[in-house]
């Protein structure tokens, strides 16, 4: 071995086995990394050599074991049975037909249990999980699949932890709870040593899969991918089985009712065929068997789990990624949005327009023209750039807009736009030198501060909301730059400006700063944040979203409430509201500072009464209360959140929203859906989809159904003649209609397009059941009815046109015979008519098919080609006529055909418009 390859072999040893007990030099020696992190090039190589930093699932998908389990689930099983009682009797050949249906519904809903699968795996990609490490000394941010051991990993409040990491500098609140499932927030801190503790509880080490609840920290990467303590747990490798939705456990259940009634209609159908029309058993069991095979539904949970599985991709395309596929249920039952402000109704995108200070007012706006600034403007614009963490890169604005050459915080950039336009120096490397310790933004507080050196003193910079600043504050700056004490006057005058400019939609932030003793232990954050000198106001203008208005107005019409929850001032609040339409005119606007002492019931008694509020300067423990109150009112609510300490509330929420773009990990953790364009109007469109799916739900359903009226009354006729009238439909034409030529159409019912007028009605109940007797009367009694007469009625016509009476001899030899097969084809094309008639009739439930478009669903009518060339090779291919006993049928017997179709339709549109005309009235 050469010299090279023996010490990449023993690298390679070391890489495999580095404690993260030892020393943290020793450490990142053994990983050959260092506190700059790793270089470009030596990521890449390490990410071939370690592989991407991602938990494979054990195995691929049994797919022998998951057909196994589609042919022995309880409803396929009763059809066993129904095969084994008809080889019993000797019928071999319907035993094997049935064998058939049993197989091609399991292939049927094995193919779409995939597909569904598929489509929910896939919507991990559009959500890649990220990690800001130092490559090349720099910080940058990548994929967290492009981890590797040796990376130096920056972890700041919000970021789901994506490698196991070894702490070199700060510390961490870590909420480790899919590791041990403690949920309260550990500190972690690269101070803290405990060599006896458990790797799991080494107060210096973070996992992968635990998210950061606060602080900040620096660590070395010591392991990725299956090598992290996650990727051991054996059980959460495994493949997760989804519980079933609501819906489907509901659906489940009434399949199973109706699978009851066909048994009860079967065993009860034996002795009816053998007594009144003289049958022998065996003729009797095989049709018992028939009836039974065509009435079991069993096709119709996969057809469920697709369509869900099909909304959720199409969700996906449209900006909302879905988690679960039963929150595409819950989201078209959704009849409360409790929305934030910042970001979701308005752009996020914050333009300075003004810097006011006790002695001066600079206008920044579009038209700024700003003169040499006074000492007070010049303090007011230290203190921005201070008191930010975002970051101008180098470059002037211009070219394709400002926003796009900065990092950070939406408001603090544009906090940084009005101090470089006030003429001070952004350069975030002098800032950094500078600060000597930060008091985080806190949500509660609305508050944010820095320490920072000077020459003569440090200066404690503070900036927050005015009602938060002003009340620390017992200074103002002269125009001079002197510190004088703040009169009650000055602060009226303050508060009455704060007002104004909210009262125009701007958002208001004050600025503040105190002097301390230079060097000092940075004091406790209350001890910091008082005594302030004011030094004056930044108004930013956030403009709503273009399509915020006519999305509110889509809830209005929806009879969706909206609940703005924000922490924004009450006046800015209300002026956004008003803008894109919420609480009407002259909004409810609720200071929920204030809420925190308010008493459940006097929240209880506000949300009561329906009407939009609008919770301003709330908390996220605010939210909390405010989804608990409104579930617990019976309400189904969508929450959004983006911050840590939304999580709660999104948990809460029966759908939590959290955003892609601004949101944090956690807070896209605790979600049900993640929003990847943040904005109101694609939650709006999530709930359109989510009460299109159930919809269509509803509409196979129908078609499903109906199809039994048709399937039964021929064997009704036969049995109730007592034997006058020769059996119309026969086992196996059944069976050949009820999985060959019916699959396909219910499959693309589940992709019909929105039904107008979706988004007029009032929401779903919660608790209203998927399929409701009126249902059930369409399906069975109205369309079936229909499907079921013209299906006879061709019967009839035929074999009575060839001179049959009633006791005629149809069977095998007589002269009849013939016109008796072709009876019976005429009788299995009728049903296929009809049922491409029900096809079409279900395809709305109240609208008409025109408002739809009668070509509106591609899938539909590819479906109904597939069918009729089934049906065709049912009818005239040979080895067919001999099985299901057809016959061919002349041009004008099929051209009879033509109008049934339309009728059976034309009955359920001229219904439709019917009921539409009362509920006008
Ligand atoms: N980075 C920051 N530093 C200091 N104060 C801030 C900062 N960001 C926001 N604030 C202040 O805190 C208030 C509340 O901010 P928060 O982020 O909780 O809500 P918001 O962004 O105003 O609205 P929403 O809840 O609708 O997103 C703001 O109105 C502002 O006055």
């Amino acid at each position: 071995m050469s010299e090279g390859s023996k010490e990449t072999a023993t690298r390679v040893q070391t890489f495999m086995e580095p404690t993260p007990e030892e020393p943290p030099d020793l450490l990142l020696r053994h990983l050959h990394a260092s506190r700059h992190g790793l270089s470009t090039r030596e990521a890449a190589r390490r990410l071939v050599q370690y592989g991407p930093n991602e938990l494979r699932r054990r195995g691929g998908r049994q797919w022998p074991q998951e057909l196994a389990r589609q042919v022995t689930h309880p409803l396929a099983m009763l059809l066993w049975v129904a095969a084994a009682l008809s080889f019993a009797v000797g019928s071999q050949t319907v035993a094997i037909a049935v064998l058939l249906v049993i197989l091609l519904n399991a292939l049927f809903a094995f193919v779409q249990e995939m597909e569904a699968e598929r489509a929910v795996e896939t919507l991990a990609q559009y959500l890649p999980q990220h990690a800001t490490v130092l490559r090349d000394g720099e910080p940058a941010l990548i994929e967290a699949t492009a981890l590797v051991p040796g990376d130096i990993v920056v972890l700041e409040e919000g970021d789901r932890i994506a490698a196991d990491i070894r702490l070199l500098s700060g510390a961490v609140d870590v909420d480790m709870s899919t590791l041990t499932g403690e949920s309260v927030p550990v500190l972690r801190s690269a101070e803290l040593t405990d060599l006896a503790a458990h790797r799991l509880d080494a107060p210096d080490l973070v996992f992968s899969g635990s998210n950061c609840t606060g602080g900040e920290a620096q660590g070395v990467v010591f392991a990725t991918g299956m090598h992290t303590q996650l990727g051991r747990i054996a059980a959460l490798s495994e493949r997760v089985k989804e519980r079933p939705s609501p819906l489907e456990a509901q659906v489940r259940r009434v399949a199973w009712l109706i699978a009851c009634i066909a048994i009860g209609m079967a065993i009860a159908f034996v002795p009816v065929a053998m007594f009144g029309a003289g049958l022998s058993i065996r003729n009797s069991v095989v049709f018992a068997v028939g009836l039974l095979a065509g009435n079991v539904p069993e096709g119709l949970l996969p057809v469920i789990t697709l369509a869900l599985a099909v909304a959720v991709s199409a969700l996906a395309r449209r900006g909302a990624l879905v988690k679960r596929l039963s929150a595409v249920e819950t989201l078209g039952s959704t009849d409360v949005i409790c929305t934030d402000k910042t970001g979701t109704l308005t752009e996020n995108r914050m333009r300075p327009m003004t810097a006011w200070t006790s002695s001066a007012v600079v206008d920044l706006g579009p038209n700024a023209h700003v003169r040499e600034p006074d000492a007070s403007i010049t303090a007011l614009t230290e203190c921005a750039v201070a008191c930010t963490n975002a970051f101008l890169e180098s470059g002037e604005p211009g070219d394709g807009g400002p926003a796009e050459r900065a990092v950070g915080d939406p408001t603090e950039i544009a906090l940084l736009f009005a101090a470089r336009l006030l003429g001070a120096d952004v350069d975030p490397t002098a800032r950094e030198r500078r600060r000597r310790h930060q008091y985080e933004f806190d949500p509660t507080r609305k508050l944010m501060s820095t320490l920072d050196a000077d020459t003569a003193c440090d200066w404690l910079h503070t900036k927050g909301a005015p009602e938060s600043v002003l009340p620390r504050c017992d200074g103002v700056l002269t125009p001079d730059g002197e510190r004088i004490a703040l009169s009650e006057a000055e602060r009226a005058r303050i508060t009455s400006q704060v007002e104004q400019f909210a009262g125009h939609g701007l958002r208001v932030l004050a600025l503040a700063r105190r002097a301390l003793p230079p060097g000092q232990e940075p004091p406790a954050r209350d001890d910091a944040e008082r005594e302030l000198c004011f030094l004056g106001l930044v108004t930013l203008l956030d403009p709503p979203r273009p399509d915020a208005a006519e999305a509110v107005a889509r809830c209005h019409s929806a009879g969706i409430r909206i609940i703005v929850i924000t922490g924004d001032h009450p006046l800015t609040s209300a002026a956004i509201a008003r803008q894109v339409g919420v609480g009407g005119e002259d909004p409810t606007v609720i200071n929920a500072q204030a809420l925190g002492h308010l008493h459940e019931k006097q929240l209880d008694a506000f949300l009561a009464d329906g009407r939009e509020i609008v919770f301003a300067r709330s908390s996220p423990e605010a939210k909390l209360h405010i989804a608990e109150a409104l579930r617990a009112e019976g309400h189904v609510v969508a929450m959004t959140g983006d911050g840590v300490n939304d999580a709660p509330a999104l948990r809460s929420a029966d759908i939590g929203i959290a955003m892609g773009r601004s949101g944090t990990d956690v807070a896209r953790e605790a979600a049900t859906m993640v929003l990847t364009d943040d904005s109101f109007a694609t939650i709006v469109a999530a709930i359109e989809a989510g009460r299109q799916v159930y919809d269509n739900v509803r509409k196979f359903i129908i078609y499903i159904f109906a199809h039994a009226t048709p399937e039964v009354v021929p064997f009704l006729v036969f049995a109730l003649a007592g034997g006058a009238v020769p059996l119309p439909l026969t086992v196996l034409q059944l069976l050949a209609f009820d999985v060959g030529t019916e699959t396909l159409p219910s499959l693309a019912l589940g992709r019909e397009p929105t039904e107008s007028g979706t988004m007029e009605q009032s929401p779903r109940p919660h608790n209203e059941p998927v399929i409701r007797a009126p249902m059930l009367v369409r399906a069975w009694l109205f369309l079936g009815l229909i499907v079921a007469a013209l299906q006879m009625g061709g019967f009839f016509y035929v074999l009575t046109r060839a001179g049959w009476h009633p006791g005629a001899p149809t069977g095998p030899g007589a002269p009849l015979h013939h016109a008796y097969l072709q009876a019976t084809t005429m009788s299995f094309l009728g049903m296929i008519a009809g049922q491409i008639g029900t096809a079409f009739a279900v395809r709305t439930q109240r609208a008409s098919l025109r408002s739809i478009g009668v070509f509106s669903n591609p899938y539909l009518l590819a479906a109904i080609a597939a069918e009729l060339v089934l049906a065709a090779f049912f009818v005239y291919a040979p080895p067919m006529q001999a099985l299901l006993g057809t016959s061919a049928l002349p041009a004008h017997d099929l051209a009879l055909l033509l109008p049934y179709p339309v009728t059976v339709w034309g009955a359920d549109e001229l219904h439709r418009w019917l009921r539409r005309r009362t509920a006008v009235h």
